[in-house]
Parts: structure tokens; C-alpha cells; sequence
């Protein structure tokens, strides 16, 4: 549904040139629900501005839903008429929801749609129903001053969808919510995200969004995609960042003559009696150093490390035994096993300065003012 090949992007400002997008290449499936993490300044917000050409890539192609945008033509910084009527079918929301406070829920829902040419009634009626697949019926005629946060992201879902897109981008859209009101704007993205077959591409610096929400991730640093891929997939890949940051698992790994082993229980594997079947089969002793079971994308996922007796190379037959069963073995580094790997992703959320705040207003502006110039 959306693909990227070898995007570059590099600013170019007061002599000094920073680079956002270092070919970047993503694959999103239809009906996906896909998460990019990333530090502060890797290059997030840029890919996903790319994606609906908000911002214009140096090289490389975006193409959505079949359609190569970067192909479309249109100035540098004025996008063409067929490239806004391509993005008719991409909505976006924002961190700070870009909602119009002059005007009420309703009629921030129905902008979309008067740009787009519908009736009177027609927008009425659209808007309306809108608002009561987020939730907000009963609030049609309230002002955005009026709302909660998570109202007011509801509100901003509800205009993303007016164009009935195939696509939704997320641009930290939960980033200003504390974390019940996260779980529930999460929760609405994930039920939309099935019963539309809407294909999500949001980008977070929470692990935790990664992890409660979607199928896929991508992991950028640098202006780089460095990991990427199906979370089952990740998790079941030794040496993976991501599974680890997705799922850390602890229990201080001892010196001596002892193999510490980390093995991942997903699929089947996950009610097997692994442990008492090493035990048994290979004569070994076993202790477990620590274990959690946890929902990753969905699914159970079980995380545990154990400890052996005897050498690695030893007890190489037992960890055969385990892979055999399809269970992810790795051996962990004994320097980082002590905690969790370094987090790429826990950096605290900038705050928009009052430049990024125009520079948001200016998206929703694009944004909503699109179909307009499009549907001429
Ligand atoms: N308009 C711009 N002009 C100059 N440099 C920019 C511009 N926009 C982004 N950058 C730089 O490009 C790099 C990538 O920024 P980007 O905002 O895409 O990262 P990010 O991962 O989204 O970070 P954050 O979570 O802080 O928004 C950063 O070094 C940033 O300073």
C-alpha cells in the first residue's frame, strides 16, 4: 500500500546541510498497522511528510495505493493538481491535533468536505456520522476549547477519514495524551484500522505505542532504516534491537562454567514444557533468571532466561533441542544482559517550538485545503 525506495532528503540552511532521509526504503501492506520508532532527530517526521509529499524528497519514490506521487507532477513547493487530488486518499493526524477553535467539532469535521464540494447536508450527515465512529456524536456542537485531548484527537481522526481514505498517516498522535487517554485514541486507531481496512503509518517515539498497536516497525536512527519488519518476525530473530526493545527480558547473567540462554515462545511453542523436556532429555540442571509472558502486536509472546549448567559449547545439543521446537534462542552479551540494550527510543518528546507550531498549522492548511485545488 505504501512504498519507499531510497528516499534522501537534506536540509539546507545557513551554509550547514543536515541529512533528514538517507535512502530509506519501507514497505507498508495494505490493511497494515505499521510503526516507525526512532530518537529525536532520526528522521521520522520527514519520512512520513514524504509520504504524502508534504515534503518533497531530493530522490527516490513514494508510491501509494498503486500511485508513484513522486512521479506526479508539481512545482517544489506547490503540489500539482493531481498529486492533491492523490492525497484525498491519505489522511493525517497531528501531536498537537491542528483542530480550527473558531469553529465546533462539527464543523471542523465538515472543512474536509466543503472543500471537497459536498451539500450542505451531505456534510452534515457525513460529519455526523464521523463523529459517532470516533465516539463524539454528542459532542458535534461543542468548540475544540471544550474537549479533552483525546476528544480533540478524535475530532482530528474524524476529519482525517472525511476523504474516506485508504490510508492514514500519524505524526505523534498521541504524544501530547497521558497514558489512559493513549490507550483509548490507540485502541480507536486499531478498531478503525480493522473495520475500514485502513493501512496506518504513525510514527512514535514510544516502544509502548510500537508494541500495543502494530504489526509491523521499522526502526530509523540517523536518517536510516536499521530494522524493519513483521513484530512476530523481529521477535523470533536473534540478535533483533527492536524484539529487545519490544520485549526486554532481565535476570543478571552469572560467571563460571553456566550458559545463560534468552528463548522467545510465540506461536505454538508458547505452550510447550520446554524447560522439564531440557531438563530431562539432556541431563541438565535448569534455573529461570527471569520470565514474562506479554502481548506484542496482538499476540502472546513469552520471554524467559534460563540458566544451564555446564558450557555453552557443552550444552550446544540442549540449545538445538530448543531451536528445533521453534523457539528464538540467543545467547545473551553478558555486558548488556545485566539490564535491557540501550534504549533507542526513550527520548522525551520535543515540544513544537512556535516554529514547528506554524509549520503544523501550515500541514493541516495543506492538508485540508488539497482536495480543494484537486476536485476543481
Ligand atoms: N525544515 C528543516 N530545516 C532544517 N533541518 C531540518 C528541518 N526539518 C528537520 N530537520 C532536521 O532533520 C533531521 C530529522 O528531523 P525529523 O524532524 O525528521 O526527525 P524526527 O525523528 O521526527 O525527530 P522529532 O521526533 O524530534 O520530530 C533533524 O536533524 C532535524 O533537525
Amino acid at each position: 500500500m505504501i512504498t519507499t525506495t531510497d528516499l534522501t532528503k537534506v536540509y539546507r540552511s545557513r551554509g550547514r546541510e543536515v541529512t533528514a532521509l538517507d535512502g530509506v526504503s519501507l514497505q507498508v501492506e495494505a490493511g497494515e498497522m505499521y510503526g516507525v520508532i526512532g530518537r529525536s532527530g532520526a528522521g521520522k517526521s520527514t519520512l512520513i511528510r514524504c509520504v504524502n509529499l508534504l515534503e518533497r524528497p531530493d530522490s527516490g519514490t513514494v508510491t501509494v495505493d498503486g500511485r508513484e506521487l513522486t512521479a506526479l507532477p508539481g512545482p517544489r513547493h506547490r503540489a500539482g493538481r493531481s498529486l492533491r487530488r492523490a492525497r484525498t486518499g491519505i489522511g493525517m493526524i497531528f501531536q498537537h491535533f491542528n483542530l480550527l477553535s473558531s469553529r465546533t467539532v462539527r464543523g471542523n469535521v465538515e472543512l474536509p468536505l466543503e472543500i471537497l464540494g459536498l451539500t450542505r447536508r451531505e456534510r452534515e450527515r457525513k460529519a455526523l456520522d464521523l463523529l459517532d465512529l470516533v465516539g463524539l456524536a454528542d459532542h458535534a456542537r461543542a468548540y475544540p476549547a471544550q474537549l479533552s485531548g483525546g476528544q480533540k484527537q478524535r475530532v482530528g481522526i474524524a476529519r482525517a477519514l472525511a476523504g474516506d481514505p485508504k490510508v492514514l498517516l500519524s505524526d505523534e498522535a498521541t504524544s501530547a495524551l497521558d497514558p489512559e487517554t493513549t490507550r483509548s485514541v490507540l485502541q480507536l486507531l486499531r478498531d478503525l484500522n480493522r473495520q475500514l481496512g485502513l493501512t496506518v503509518l504513525l510514527i512514535t517515539h514510544e516502544m509502548d505505542v510500537v508494541k500495543a498497536v502494530c504489526d509491523s516497525a521499522a526502526l530509523m536512527e540517523h536518517g536510516r532504516v536499521v530494522e524493519a519488519g513483521p513484530l512476530n518476525e523481529l521477535l523470533a530473530t536473534p540478535g533483533s534491537r527492536l524484539a529487545h526493545e519490544l520485549f526486554p527480558v532481565s535476570g543478571a547473567v552469572a560467571d563460571g562454567d553456566r550458559t545463560v540462554v534468552d528463548i522467545t515462545f510465540h506461536g505454538d511453542s508458547a505452550g510447550q514444557p520446554v524447560i522439564s523436556h531440557l531438563a530431562r532429555t539432556h541431563e541438565i540442571d535448569v534455573s529461570i533468571l527471569g520470565a514474562a509472558m506479554d502481548t506484542v502486536g496482538g499476540r502472546q509472546v513469552g520471554r524467559m532466561r534460563i540458566e544451564l549448567s555446564g558450557s555453552p559449547e557443552r550444552n550446544a545439543p540442549a540449545l538445538a533441542t530448543l531451536r528445533e521446537r521453534g523457539l528464538t534462542v540467543e545467547l545473551p552479551d553478558p555486558v548488556t544482559a545485566a539490564g535491557t540494550v540501550p534504549a533507542p527510543a526513550e527520548v522525551p518528546a520535543a515540544e513544537l517550538t512556535d516554529e514547528s507550531a506554524a509549520a503544523a498549522a501550515d500541514e493541516t492548511a495543506t492538508a485540508t485545503a488539497a482536495p480543494q485545488e484537486g476536485a476543481r
